[in-house]
């Protein structure tokens, strides 16, 4: 099987184009695969797809084989692979996700992709989505118990579920501790993707994050905007916000009159590779 290697401020995945290749067990291959020592080794696998409804469809499986809605950094080189390989030579592009489709606008450098705007979509604070503590209309910072420390948290969908704890010091997490125990607390069903934020200032964050089915990242999209979201939402911070994550940073801009979060940050190549599966 043919495979591209690329990552979006770290957050590194195995692309698999089913424009060519036929995958059948995608649950099984992304563990197989993502496995760092006796794998290629990555965050999860891709599978691009044709489509009905957009340019083309993303289908993202972590590393521990669950099947991920949405995933920022991904559908980031998602949008950079198929200009650049010619599925869709287009600067403004559509990409079918499990949480609806997404729209893609590339910075273009000589005909290649420097950088990507993804419309996130809407940020879903409903209990149907994640467990949402509401008072009046913010979300409160309600306590949980973890590792008998009193944590408090903000739950925000991006299509998929992340759990955002405001901390005074990022750094100084045990995330490797900590991490699965809030991945696995039992008022999310599904798991959670939680991350863990510094306030730098009214326009900056820094985050660390714990992911479902992948442990900790260098990076995660879909829980930057999450911790937008929070963060202005708790009037800790503005609409338009820097974040610093491991891997990088982000661009976060959540419109004040459509309700839509919007993220730009780079994707890039690592190299492409054919791998027995
Ligand atoms: N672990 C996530 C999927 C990947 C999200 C992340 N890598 C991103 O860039 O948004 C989940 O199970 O919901």
């Amino acid at each position: 099987m043919n495979f591209t290697k690329m990552q979006g401020i770290g957050n590194d995945y195995i692309y698999i184009n089913c424009f060519q290749e036929k995958i059948g067990n995608p649950s099984e291959i992304a563990v197989k695969l993502s496995d760092r020592h006796f794998g290629v080794g990555s965050d999860g696998i891709i599978l691009i797809q044709p489509s009905l409804a957009a340019d083309c469809k993303m289908d993202m499986y972590n590393a521990d084989g669950s099947r991920g809605k949405m995933c920022g950094n991904g559908i980031r080189c998602v949008g950079k692979y198929v200009y650049e390989r010619g599925i869709a030579k287009k600067d403004i592009l559509t990409v079918e996700t499990l949480s609806g489709v997404k729209t893609l606008h590339l910075d273009l450098d000589g005909g290649q992709v420097s950088a990507v705007e993804v419309n996130m979509g809407k940020p879903v604070r409903k209990a149907s989505e994640v467990p949402v503590l509401f008072s009046k209309d913010r979300v409160l910072n309600e306590p949980v118990i973890v590792d008998g420390k009193e944590y408090r948290i903000t739950c925000v969908s991006m299509g998929n579920p992340h759990c955002i704890v405001f901390v005074d010091d990022v750094d100084s997490i045990k995330l490797e501790k900590i991490g699965p125990l809030f991945e696995h607390y039992p008022m999310f069903p599904d798991r959670v993707n939680t991350e863990f934020v510094q306030v730098l200032g009214k326009n900056e964050l820094k985050m660390r994050v714990w992911e479902r089915g992948s442990g900790e990242t260098l990076a995660c999209g879909t829980g930057a905007c999450a911790a937008a979201c929070a963060a202005a939402w708790n009037q800790f911070a503005e609409r338009q916000i820097k974040i610093h994550l491991k891997g990088g940073d982000l661009s976060i801009r959540w419109d004040g009159n459509s309700d839509e979060i919007f993220m730009k940050g780079p994707a890039k190549f690592v190299f492409d590779g054919t791998v027995e599966i």
